[in-house]
């Protein structure tokens, strides 16, 4: 059975910080990403991109995935960002204002000719755009669809609301339209959604309702701005033990009611037919990926395909 990369939490680290910097290997997020946009101010982009680099070569026994965050690409600094930090191999690189899926393509070139230049595999280095603008929610179903490389979008409610000229509120009534159109260009492509950060680091309630609504929408995790963000983060994603167990019961009954020569079945009085599977599966990659269960799943045969 093939397990999903778990992308839950990614904590935004500001790359100008060497306090901050230091403490990667010991949070328990599912990746970083160092920031040289917005969390940099104008008088450290410099310095900051050569201390990131600096970080990276250091840091040879990775235990999570590290994606920098460079400034946009119509910027001074975009181009020198990547130039500093890809000799230093970030597993990826988060595209801020990813507007046009030909924004994207760019970077995707740019990765190419780096990887030529570094003797790299070219796709070594992985994209993951952030759609914060009206212009980049309208264009991200072709955004999506713009490169192989693409681990998935990101959506970042802080730009979205200041492009909208509103204000985001805690309950994200004003990002609903946002997050689905972003959900539905991902799963189209098969990619992740990440979901935008939860300011208020002391809120942990507050975070923990928007996490379960953004997962019940689809996202597969959030990016983060502190470490006491990620045990909570954590928690509402981690599948729920009767969920693993009744989705153990409707492969089992599935496989039962095809030997039986039908296609439907009912569990508990409930009707258990292909979507219900399709659904069972999923929650079993993912406990899966949280290492609940170690169970080799043959989809052929759950699925009944010849
Ligand atoms: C939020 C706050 C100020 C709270 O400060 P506080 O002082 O209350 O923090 P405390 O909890 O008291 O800190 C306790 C200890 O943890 C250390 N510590 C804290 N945070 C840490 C961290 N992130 N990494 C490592 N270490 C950390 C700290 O140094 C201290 O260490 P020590 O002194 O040793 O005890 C602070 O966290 C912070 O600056 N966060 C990063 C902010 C940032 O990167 N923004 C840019 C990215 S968003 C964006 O751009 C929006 C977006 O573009 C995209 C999108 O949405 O995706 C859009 O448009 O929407
Ligand atoms: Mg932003």
């Amino acid at each position: 059975m093939s397990v999903f990369q778990l992308r839950r939490s990614l904590l935004y680290v500001p790359g100008n910080m060497p306090s901050m910097l230091q403490n990667i290997p010991i949070f328990e997020s599912d990746g970083v990403m160092i920031d040289l946009e917005d969390a940099v101010p104008l008088s450290e982009k410099d310095a900051a991109r050569i201390l990131v680099r600096r970080f990276l070569e250091n840091y040879q026994d990775r235990n999570k995935e590290i994606i920098v965050r460079i400034n946009a690409l119509d910027t001074k600094w975009g181009e020198d960002d990547l130039r500093a930090v890809l000799p230093a191999l970030p597993d990826g690189i988060r595209l801020p204002k990813a507007d046009t899926p030909e924004i994207v393509e760019t970077l995707d070139t740019m990765l190419t000719e780096f990887e030529e230049e570094l003797g790299l595999e070219i796709g070594r280095f992985k994209i993951l755009p952030s759609i914060e603008s009206a212009e980049g929610v309208i264009n991200c179903i072709r955004t999506a669809k713009s490169t192989k490389r693409l681990i998935g979008l990101a959506f970042g409610a802080e730009d979205y609301t200041a492009s909208l000229e509103i204000e985001r509120t805690k309950k994200g009534e004003e990002l609903f339209a946002a997050r689905t159109r972003v959900v539905w260009a991902c799963k189209a492509a098969g990619i992740q959604a990440i979901d935008t950060i939860f300011a208020d680091a002391g809120d942990m309630e507050g975070l923990h309702r928007e996490t379960q609504l953004i997962k019940t929408l689809g996202f597969s995790g959030k990016s983060l701005v502190n470490p006491r963000q990620i045990d909570v983060i954590h928690e509402v994603f981690a599948p729920k033990q009767e969920d693993v167990d009744y989705a153990l019961q409707v492969v089992d009954a599935i496989q039962k009611a095809r030997e039986m020569g039908t296609g439907v079945i009912s569990l508990h009085g409930k009707m258990v037919d292909a979507p219900v599977v399709k659904r069972a599966v999923n929650t079993l990659k993912t406990a899966q990926a949280h290492g609940m269960i170690d169970i080799e799943l043959d989809e052929e045969v759950i699925y009944g395909q010849e």
